[in-house]
């Protein structure tokens, strides 16, 4: 029987919440664990389903997995790495996105990978292109199967390349370094991303033995090794979580302490946070951010690569910006079909029309290509509960958050997405105030199109 979440909405969201290791570095730092000769630890590991699927992934191949949930140390020992079985690989590879990133380790270690389809968010059609190029360029055999690919390097092993990346791919350049750190001489990256979970993941490899420069227009040199040790390493929090929980506090009127959230990763949001009318004051061991009370301001927002406004950040936001007071424009500008879940929002009562051309001060990939990527929302909105199945992560949490802040009585379902990236949310829920209930359906979702 599937979760049936209902959500008694128009209570603030106020209290206390901790976010952990952040979703897009944790399972990536599980990869890393198989390029060293030594057992790796990972500190503050947060129990989420991605975290599972790169245990179960990691275990299939031979590697022993120890993961202390209360503390959130995660020890895992490669000694024993080995092929694993295809049909189990494909049993484990669910719905994330991070299968792809086991190609360079595996083939340093085994000489051959295979990938099964990957999951992750639908908020576009997610192409790996780039990442079946660069890993072309190392030397490797790639073969497209019915369902997955088989990698092989050459008997000499893979071989560093100049590379470039015709748009600053997160995944494709965690993909280059998982495999440069141990190719046969330099590999040079241009037009590589710099996210803060990227430059958490360096930091991992250089304690494990790499030699890896990050230079400032975007390319990062990589002199590979030919052997890795293992590493101890405090992962960097969730910014993404935190940045959901601070606009689940503006649209609920609430007042939220994000543990662990922490400034410098976070600039570009708080000042559209700032701008918006947010509030929040800076602590050593987290962030407070609350509604002031004026009325919220309409704005232009833009989503960009880092340092940009990140994309994950959109979603939530969007709702922020039906309680704004006035006419905002939103430009999706990483993927292109990311306002599916506007739909629901629209159904509770939400002014929301999506456009094909780019409506940001900034032309992008997306413009002329007919997807509807900018969005026009006037408000203030008020907004109605409704029935609606959880379409993605940042989708699924906009549309919980704006039930909590509606007036009547929303059910949803596909609750079980949220755990990739939110842990314990129900649990965090309770402590912020929230009205709602937990039960069981025999109804395995409510046909709502937010995708
Ligand atoms: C697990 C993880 O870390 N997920 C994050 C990661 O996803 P992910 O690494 O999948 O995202 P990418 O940065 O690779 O994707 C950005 C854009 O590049 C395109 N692209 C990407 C690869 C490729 O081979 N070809 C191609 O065309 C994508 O379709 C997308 O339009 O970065 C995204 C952008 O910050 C975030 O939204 C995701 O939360
Ligand atoms: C798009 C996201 O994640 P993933 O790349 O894992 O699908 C996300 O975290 O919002």
């Amino acid at each position: 029987m599937a979760k049936l979440l209902t959500i008694q909405g128009g209570k603030p969201l106020s209290g206390r919440v901790e976010v952990r290791g952040a979703k897009n570095l944790v399972p990536k730092a599980m990869v890393a664990s198989l390029l060293g000769d030594e057992p790796s630890v990972l500190r503050n590991v947060p129990e989420i389903k991605d975290v599972d699927i790169v245990t179960a992934l990691l275990q299939a191949h031979g590697v022993q997995v120890e993961h202390d949930r209360a503390t959130g140390s995660l020890s895992m020992d490669p000694a024993k790495a080995s092929k694993a079985d295809s049909a189990e690989i494909d049993a484990h590879a669910g719905d994330s996105r991070i299968p792809i990133l086991f190609c360079g380790p595996l083939m340093h270690r085994l000489g051959e990978a295979f990938i099964p389809d990957l999951g992750g968010c639908r908020i576009g059609d997610r192409p790996i292109d780039f990442h079946l190029e660069m890993l072309r360029q190392f030397g490797a055999d790639v073969q497209k199967l019915p369902s997955g690919i088989h990698l092989s390097a050459p008997a000499s092993g893979l071989r560093g390349a100049k590379l470039h990346l015709p748009y600053p791919s997160v995944g494709a350049t965690e993909q280059v370094l998982l495999t440069a750190v141990k190719a046969e001489g330099i590999t040079e990256l241009s037009g590589a991303a710099v996210e803060p979970e990227i430059h958490d993941l360096i930091a991992i490899l250089q304690q494990m033995g790499a030699i890896i420069t990050v230079q400032t227009d975007r390319t990062i040199r990589i002199e590979g090794v030919e052997r890795l040790r293992g590493y101890n390493h405090l992962a960097i929090p969730d910014r993404n979580e935190s940045a959901s929980w601070a606009s689940a506090a503006l649209v609920t009127q609430g007042d939220i302490f994000v543990q662990g959230a922490m400034q410098r990763d976070l600039t570009a949001f708080l000042n559209v946070y700032r701008k918006v009318g947010g509030e929040f004051d800076v602590h050593d061991d987290g962030i407070r951010f609350y509604h002031s009370g004026e009325a919220l301001r309409p704005l232009v927002l833009e989503t960009d690569v880092h340092p940009g406004y990140m994309t994950d950040w959109q979603q939530p936001m969007v709702v922020v910006l039906t309680q704004a007071a006035g006419v905002s424009i939103v430009h999706e500008t990483v993927y292109e079909n990311r306002f599916g879940f506007t739909n629901v929002l629209r159904q509770m009562g939400a002014n929301i029309q999506l456009h094909r051309e780019c409506l940001g001060s900034t032309p992008c990939r997306f413009g002329q290509r007919n997807f509807l990527h900018s969005a026009v929302i006037s408000g203030p909105a008020k907004l109605k509960g409704t029935d609606f199945d959880i379409p993605d992560l940042r989708g699924g949490f906009s549309h919980l958050i704006a039930a909590l802040a509606a007036e009547g009585t929303s059910r949803a379902t596909g609750l079980e997405i949220i755990n990739r990236g939110y842990e314990r949310f129900t649990e965090k829920l309770e402590n912020l105030g929230a009205e709602f209930e937990l039960s069981r359906t025999s109804q395995p979702s409510f046909s709502t199109t937010g995708r």
